[in-house]
């Protein structure tokens, strides 16, 4: 588990991270989320010790990074995929880290083998793809075999087949009972991915909840394309709302897809399309973060 009490952090004048307070509990992908700027590198860093609050904890599984003897076997990190040393091989930089923290060459090799990167161990780590990169990261995230583990931006530079390699890397984390968390950009990978989510905005805490509840519940909008439509309005039953008219179709909320089929069947209404949409989680982000961006275009929408 992770916790945050006050967690606090100021670089002068700018408030980077201002009195967080969570847990970030075993067993879960919790998502963490904010504009760029909002503070989850920097809360991320001073969870690891690379950054010292300035005011308020940060605690891994009920103690500090830095009293840790073994900290990579207590938490992992991909903070900065670029963080090795160009020069050197991956499996050089993996053995490294595996020594200074007591974790056994051979796994080493498990770890390479896991990420993908076996076959490229002896290459420099300086040309490696983004992605390769990414992969490296991930690689010393999981060396120490911990129980917490963080990703800052994990799929930034995946290709596809890497994007869901990693959703599925996280799922399995966490269903092993591990602590993971992880922040991202993009929003329909999140939604996918996480159970819980995280949203700060410049620094301050705007949500901490299961993905369900920031989503808005479970409450359905349905869409309806058909002839007729109107008619078919007045059988809905009712709190049945229109809350959209895309062309030749309407949006409802307040009722069920098998609710709307039944009412354009006692209507005598022919139905081309009923699809129950979800809120998206980019949607509802938008709407959280919406005082909170820091760096906007131009351009108003
Ligand atoms: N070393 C530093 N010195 C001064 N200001 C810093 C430093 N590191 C971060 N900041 C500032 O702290 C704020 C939070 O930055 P941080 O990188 O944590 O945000 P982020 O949420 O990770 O953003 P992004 O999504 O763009 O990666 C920003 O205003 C940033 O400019």
């Amino acid at each position: 588990m992770i916790a945050l009490r006050g967690l606090t952090k100021r670089y002068g004048t700018t408030v980077a991270v201002a009195d967080l307070s969570l847990r970030v509990e075993p067993g879960l992908v919790t998502g963490f989320l904010g504009p760029n700027g909002a503070g989850k590198s920097t809360t991320m860093r001073m969870v690891v010790g690379l950054d010292r609050p300035t005011a308020g904890t940060a605690l891994v599984g009920g103690r500090p990074y830095g009293s840790l003897r073994h900290p990579l076997r207590e938490v992992g990190a991909l903070l900065d995929a670029n963080a090795v040393h160009p020069g050197r091989s991956a499996r050089r930089h993996l053995l490294a880290m595996a020594r200074s923290n007591g974790i056994a060459a051979s796994r080493v090799e498990e770890v390479l083998a896991a990420v993908g990167l076996a076959e490229v161990a002896g290459r420099r780590a300086g040309a490696f793809s983004l992605g390769m990169g990414q992969r490296l990261g991930i690689a010393g995230a999981l060396l120490g075999d911990p129980g917490v583990l963080m990703f800052d931006e994990p799929v930034n530079g995946l290709d596809p087949e890497g994007v869901r390699w990693v959703r599925e890397l996280m799922r399995s984390l966490a269903a092993e009972g591990r602590t993971v968390f992880v922040s991202s950009h993009l929003m329909s990978e999140m939604q996918l991915t996480a159970d819980r989510l995280v949203v700060i905005g410049r620094g301050r805490l705007l949500a901490d909840a299961p993905i369900e509840e920031v989503l808005g519940g479970p409450q359905e909008r349905v869409l309806v394309r058909g002839r007729d439509l109107p008619r078919m309005l007045a059988t809905l039953p009712q709190g049945a709302r229109v809350v959209g008219e895309p062309p030749g179709a309407l949006v409802l909320s307040g009722v069920t897809a098998q609710q709307v089929g039944d009412a354009a069947l006692a209507a005598g209404v022919a139905v081309h399309e009923l699809t129950p949409q979800r809120a998206s989680l980019e949607q509802a982000y938008m709407e959280l973060t919406a005082g909170s961006v820091e760096y906007t275009s131009g351009r108003k929408s």
